[in-house]
């Protein structure tokens, strides 16, 4: 059973000590939740998770093997939805959704990028350019990546930022549908975002004791 661990992890940024000592697990069918104010650190524990940063020290394992140990191997198994817009604007909704799809792996990137399009609410944007879309639709085509490929963690950072109620809807029951395949889900949130089941990491648990006399 796949089982994806973090132990002991402590993330600089900068001159500054994020977080420390932190450790999480994820199984199978599993999703964690991570919670905290701005700044503490949800987006740089996503990074590490996807590969984008290294921790300081600490560790992170796939099935008892270190994740180190084959980092392409890692991304290969990873979906992350970040903060940053990585729709193309010249590029329709579907031609987007396509080249992402055909990156994964996806048998058939224009049937996978229509059915994802489907799946999160908005066949209707197949052809309008990335330019076009509004800030809502950006992001449900951001998400719909993650459907277009399979891929068994999935990394999504605020994701409900800019969604509609419909939007959120459409996000839960597509990661619930995920976890029923065994699929795990890590989501950083401010928001609500029902996940029944969900383990919660609240990342504020782990900054740095404050020194004396600081606020
Ligand atoms: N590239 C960077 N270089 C230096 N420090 C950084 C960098 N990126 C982030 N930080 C710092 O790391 C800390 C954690 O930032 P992070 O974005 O992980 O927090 P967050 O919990 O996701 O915040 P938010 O809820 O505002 O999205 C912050 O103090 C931030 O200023």
């Amino acid at each position: 059973m796949p089982l994806f661990a973090g132990t002991d992890l402590t993330c600089l940024r900068g001159e500054r000590l994020v977080f420390q000592d932190l450790s999480f697990a994820v199984p199978a069918g599993g999703a964690l939740v991570l919670l905290g104010p701005n700044g503490s650190g949800k987006s740089s524990l996503l990074r590490l998770m996807a590969g984008l940063l290294r921790p300081f020290s600490g560790s992170m394992s796939w099935d008892g093997v270190p994740v180190s140990d084959d980092p392409d191997l890692h991304r290969a198994r990873i979906h992350y939805v970040g903060h940053l817009d990585a729709v193309k604007p010249v590029l329709s909704a579907r031609e987007n959704l396509a080249f992402w799809a055909a990156l994964g792996g996806a048998p058939d990137p224009a049937g996978a990028a229509l059915a994802a399009l489907e799946r999160l609410g908005v066949p209707h944007i197949a052809d309008i350019p990335g330019r076009y879309l509004s800030a809502g639709q950006k992001r449900r085509l951001n998400l719909a990546r993650v459907l277009a490929a399979p891929a068994p963690l999935w990394l999504l950072d605020e994701p409900s930022v800019a969604l509609d109620r419909a939007g959120i809807g459409q996000l839960e029951a597509a990661i619930s549908d995920h976890r029923a395949g065994g699929g795990m889900v890590v989501v950083s949130t401010h928001a609500e975002i029902a996940l029944p089941g969900a383990e919660a990491l609240h990342l504020d648990d782990f900054a740095l004791a404050p020194e004396e006399g600081e606020p």
